[in-house]
């Protein structure tokens, strides 16, 4: 058996005594380089190489081998897309945006977040118009039954040319004639009927009140309204 082991040992290691028999090394070996990057060195706090310097992963992967993709400078990158433009608006801020010279914003109005001055400042005072209650059984449906009715609500026999002197004489409140765009009404019985009160209608009785209808309530169909109340057409004296 020894024998075996002793010629199986010089076929592995040439090296041998001249005697044939394999020296036994007794003193320690040699410290090699240590180039195991995985072992850690005092106070280094590096992470391991991944995958380990000489594993067989790196060595299957060709790692290292491989070409390193190159990083691409700024001035080989694509430019970034323009910053949109609703982006660069602030609260607040309306006009050119200070932001910088390429992100610029014309200074429309709408540029603004700013909410609309209709919302923040007070609605401008407008003149109240003075509600009337109006006397039960008088609201704008019974002036239409009134109309339909037949009764003369005119009192005229047939349409007349009234000068601003024929105007002037029928300004009671038991005959009051008013002028609207050259048309001459008999406003005597459509007087309890005025949303807007006998008063403020009065204030047109023998005179012409084109001006005033308008600036209160132009959107009325006076003409419509008052159509059986016709007397006649303003002519001069
Ligand atoms: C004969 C001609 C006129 C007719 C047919 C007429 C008819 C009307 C009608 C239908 C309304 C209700 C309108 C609405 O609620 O939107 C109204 C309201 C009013 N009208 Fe006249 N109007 C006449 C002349 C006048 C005149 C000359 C004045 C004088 C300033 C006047 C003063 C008013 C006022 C102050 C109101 C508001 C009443 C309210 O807010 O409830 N109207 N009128």
């Amino acid at each position: 058996m020894a024998s075996y082991l002793k010629s199986w040992l010089y076929a592995q290691n040439p090296e041998t005594t001249s005697s044939g028999i394999p020296s036994i090394e007794t003193s320690p070996p040699a410290v090699e380089e240590d180039d195991d990057t995985e072992t850690v060195h005092g106070e280094d706090d590096a992470p391991p190489a991944f995958p380990a310097v000489n594993s067989a992963q790196r060595a299957a992967s060709g790692f290292g081998t491989q070409t390193v993709p190159q990083i691409l400078t700024d001035s080989q990158l694509m430019p970034p897309p323009p910053a949109p433009l609703l982006a660069a608006r602030r609260p607040g801020v309306s006009g050119t945006s200070s932001i910088g010279n390429s992100l610029a914003v014309p200074s429309a109005p709408s540029s603004s977040l700013l909410p609309p001055p209709t919302t923040t400042k007070p609605p401008l005072k407008v003149a109240k118009r003075a509600k009337v209650a109006l006397a039960p059984g008088h609201g704008p449906l019974d002036w239409a039954n009134l109309k339909k009715s037949g009764q003369d609500l005119r009192g005229t026999d047939t349409l007349l040319r009234v000068t601003p002197s024929m105007l002037k004489e029928h300004r009671t409140r038991e005959d009051a004639w008013s002028a609207f765009n050259g048309k001459v009404y008999n406003i005597t019985h459509y007087l309890p009927y005025h949303p807007g009160g006998e008063k403020e209608l009065m204030r047109v009785a023998g005179r012409d009140g084109t001006k005033l209808f308008a600036s209160t309530h132009a959107w009325v169909n006076l003409d419509y309204m008052l159509d059986e109340c016709l007397v006649g057409f303003m002519v001069s004296e």
